[in-house]
């Protein structure tokens, strides 16, 4: 069943999640003699253990709002919260702490350090965090057990993108965030990855957010944002997402 909030901050009541992320009014502009706002009291409500994606054209803001929520860049005015903390009160040090240990990244072109194997490029973060799970577990749960050895350039684009994945939720982050994750991968690869990005939700309980230009992702998702001029303009739920094999791409 979907169900389509008419207010963008409409969160809805179910007894699994909670909130988990709030933004609120958030602004930001670029520039500093002609002034281009590019967030313009943005809302978005994300519940625990959820899925959201945020859609939108190229320019709405999404890159920007998402590097705001994971601590990568700062608001001009608003707030932000994540599991009961507020972002924007957080010092340079808190902001960076909260990078380093309760966000992970994934981004369209992996960024995998190229002279380390897949099992290396996990480990100097797992090396740096405080409760971090065990490489091997993490390369297994991605279904890279066996390519642990690897360099990136000896892997494919999506295992490059599973090892990506393996490494952002080594350090067991609270929120995984996505900038378009699947959008240097074919279809039948960037199936793969979606649905271990579900599997990652549901067996490690992580929070994922999600930015992308691809619709056909939004069936897969608990909760879609679309965004249009700096704000989110639509909120729509899904009580039981499409597993990511069965999406009409
Ligand atoms: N550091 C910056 N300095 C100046 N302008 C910026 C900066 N970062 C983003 N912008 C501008 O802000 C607007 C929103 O950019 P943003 O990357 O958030 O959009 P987006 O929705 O993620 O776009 P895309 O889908 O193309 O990645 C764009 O017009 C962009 O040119």
């Amino acid at each position: 069943m979907t169900t389509s909030a008419t207010a963008a901050t409409g969160l809805r009541n179910t007894t699994d999640g909670g909130r988990f992320l709030a933004v609120a009014g958030l602004r930001k502009s670029y520039g500093t003699g002609v002034v281009t706002p590019v967030l313009r009291g943005t809302d978005l409500e994300l519940e625990r253990h959820r899925i959201g994606v945020i859609l939108g054209p190229s320019g709405s803001g999404k890159s920007t709002l998402m590097n705001i929520v994971g601590g990568i860049d700062r608001a001009d005015g608003g707030t932000v919260e994540v599991d009961g903390e507020r972002l924007s009160d957080f010092t340079d040090d808190q902001l960076l702490e909260y990078r380093r240990t309760r966000v992970g990244f994934v981004f369209q072109f992996y960024n995998l350090v190229p002279n380390l194997t897949a099992g290396e490029n996990v480990e100097v973060v797992s090396n740096i965090s405080e409760k971090p799970l065990q490489t091997d577990d993490v390369l297994a749960a991605v279904g890279l057990a066996d390519k642990k050895d690897r360099f990136p350039c000896e892997l494919s684009g999506g295992e490059q993108q599973r090892v990506a994945i393996a490494r952002a939720i080594v350090k067991s982050p609270r929120l995984l965030l996505c900038d378009e994750p699947t959008g240097a991968l074919d279809v039948e690869t960037s199936l793969g990855v979606l649905a271990l990005l579900q599997r990652v939700n549901a067996e490690f309980g992580t929070t994922i957010l999600m930015i992308t230009h691809n619709s056909a992702i939004a069936d897969m998702t608990h909760s879609v944002f679309r965004m249009r001029d700096g704000q989110v303009e639509d909120v729509t739920h899904h009580d039981q997402p499409v597993p990511a094999e069965r999406i009409q791409w």
